[in-house]
């Protein structure tokens, strides 16, 4: 676990914000403290969520997208630990590992000029080797019976989230994506746009549902590919927020029909939600409310394994407002998968 970075208790005290009768939830969170040791600090922890962040932009890049995926989790994090600790957020029940960060990987890419085929191919072997870091973390998670919060980097991670969870239940999963986009492109070298498709491909997904995919940014091939197989479904944006053909309850419920069958990772990608800063940023797209009964929803079920929020990418001006919403739906799914 080279590229892990544990979040030590210095580093809480220096984020945490204290307040005369006030608790903040970075005062009851528990941490990690060897990591040679991950699997037995977090076996023996008594908490229910362990949250780490994935600080990279090499999955965007790898994609042809714009960067600034890599800022999500420190704006995340100095959010996170300064909420109020109380009997509806539950901190004692939260460990938080740190972050997966790659400094190397990002200066190697940067110096890349990804228009060339060769270089492209170069920067997706990267993301091959953060897949190794994350599938290998989510697994030592969920085998230590918890539940694993992860938090930033491109979509890229969602394959790694569903191998990890996968081989730490040993079958595949199901996952339910709220997304603009299906990231179900071409298996050609691993970038953000085909973290679906190849956890498919390689048979750790199973059942597969979209929801919200933008109907301006599926090509007919993606389209086509997905009507073909039953073990995929999906709902566009447009047919919900838009044309209005049904209600977003009754969406929620048809796509978790689909999903319930067997453990089901809920993955959230910020671009579904409008104007949050991301590689692709959209004017027309779900409120921050919507994306939140989104999570509660899903997170209530006793058969959700993980979630994921990802793409958030933060420059200065919106870092409080970008740390605030992840922030919100960690909460939300916490409190919701509690009841
Ligand atoms: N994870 C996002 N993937 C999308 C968006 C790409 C972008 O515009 O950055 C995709 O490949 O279609």
């Amino acid at each position: 676990m080279n590229n892990l970075k544990l979040l030590t208790h210095s580093d809480v005290k220096n984020t945490i914000n204290k307040r005369a009768g006030e608790s903040k939830f970075g005062e009851h969170i528990k941490l990690c403290s060897n990591l040679n040791s991950i699997y037995d600090e977090l076996l023996n922890l008594d908490v229910d969520y362990v949250i780490f962040g994935i600080s990279e932009d090499v999955g965007v890049l790898a994609n042809h997208g714009k960067p600034g995926t890599s800022k999500a989790w420190n704006a995340v994090i100095k959010i996170l630990l300064n909420i109020q600790a109380n009997a509806f957020t539950k901190a004692e029940r939260v460990a938080i590992l740190g972050q997966l960060h790659y400094p190397a990987f990002q200066e190697k890419v940067n110096l890349l000029n990804l228009s060339r085929k060769k270089d492209i191919a170069l920067s997706r072997q990267l993301v091959q080797d953060i897949d190794k870091d994350v599938s290998y973390l989510v697994s030592l998670i969920i085998k230590s019976g918890k539940t694993p919060i992860i938090i930033g980097g491109g979509h890229n991670n969602a394959y790694g989230n569903i191998k990890g969870t996968s081989l730490g239940l040993s079958k595949p999963i199901n996952c339910i994506n709220f997304d603009a986009h299906s990231d179900f492109r071409k298996e050609e070298g691993r970038h953000s746009g085909n973290g679906f498709s190849y956890a498919y491909a390689e048979g750790f997904l199973k059942k597969y549902y979209v929801f919200g995919l933008h109907e301006n940014y599926t090509s007919q091939f993606i389209f086509d590919r997905m009507n073909k197989l039953k073990t995929i479904d999906y709902c566009t944006y447009e047919s919900l927020d838009v044309r209005k053909d049904q209600k977003y309850k009754s969406a929620l419920k048809h796509a978790l029909n689909h999903v319930d069958s067997d453990p089901f990772g809920i993955e959230i990608d910020c671009d579904a939600i409008e104007n949050i800063q991301s590689s692709a940023l959209t004017p027309s797209g779900f409120s921050a409310e919507k994306a939140r009964q989104f999570v509660h929803y899903f997170g209530m079920q006793p058969n959700a394994s993980y979630l994921h929020i990802c793409e958030a990418a933060p420059k200065k001006k919106q870092e409080v407002k970008i740390g605030k919403l992840i922030t919100y739906l960690i909460t939300d799914f916490i409190r919701a998968h509690d009841r």
